[in-house]
């Protein structure tokens, strides 16, 4: 089992990367996703980049049940995102890390769920990400909001070493489902 960090994210990106480029599955909005929405409630969800899972159809499924979208506004890797609103076909700018986000001048936001872009996931909910904290920040300022990572099944691995600023998922979506704890 690898354990650090570092070399756990270079295997799973090969690996996901190999994988987006076999597929031509589509991450779809689950029941239990939809289930959960509330008009009027916000939405963070990401742009993908190279071979990230897609979250587009979870983003429509929101805004068609009346929910307001956000996206992360990111500086460098030592300041914390911010989200900033958005809605579906908004005009994009380049960012950093090859991103593409959201006009700077659009208000700032709170989300109550926080579609996450991720690396690597395991059976417990647990992630692994680009390794600047970004996500673990933002978690730990928006602790009341619904977690819910995004990926392709192939970045599950049996455990991701956590670390005590690590704060799990409450759902991840992949083209097979949603796995979740119904409590939560
Ligand atoms: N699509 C997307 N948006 C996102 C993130 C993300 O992971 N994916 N973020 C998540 O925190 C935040 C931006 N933070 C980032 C921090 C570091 C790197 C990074 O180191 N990228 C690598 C390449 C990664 C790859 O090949 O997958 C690099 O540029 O070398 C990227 C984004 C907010 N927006
Ligand atoms: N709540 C927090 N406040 C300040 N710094 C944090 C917090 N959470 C994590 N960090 C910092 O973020 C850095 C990256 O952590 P880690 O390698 O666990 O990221 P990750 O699991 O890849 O997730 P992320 O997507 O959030 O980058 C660490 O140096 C850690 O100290």
């Amino acid at each position: 089992m690898i354990l650090d960090k570092p070399a756990l994210r270079a295997k799973l990106r090969a690996t996901r990367d190999l994988f987006a480029a076999e597929s031509s599955s589509a991450i779809l909005a689950p029941e239990a996703f939809v289930e959960r929405l509330r008009a009027g409630t916000t939405i963070a969800t990401y742009c993908p980049v190279a071979s990230e899972a897609d979250p587009t159809q979870l983003a429509a499924a929101a805004a068609a049940a009346g929910c307001k979208l956000a996206l992360p506004f990111v500086v460098d890797r030592a300041a914390p995102i911010r989200f900033l609103a958005w809605q579906l076909g908004e005009p994009l700018v380049e960012g950093p890390f090859s991103l593409r986000q959201p006009d700077p001048a659009s208000p700032e936001v709170a989300p109550d769920v926080i579609l996450t872009p991720l690396v690597g996931f395991d059976r417990r909910l647990n992630r692994l990400g680009q390794g600047a904290g970004h996500y673990d920040r933002a978690f730990a300022r928006y602790e009341d909001a619904w977690r819910v990572g995004v990926a392709w099944s192939v970045q599950e691995i049996p455990a991701i070493p956590a670390d005590i600023w690590d704060v799990p998922l409450h759902a991840i979506i992949t083209e097979k489902g949603m796995l979740w704890h119904a409590e939560t």
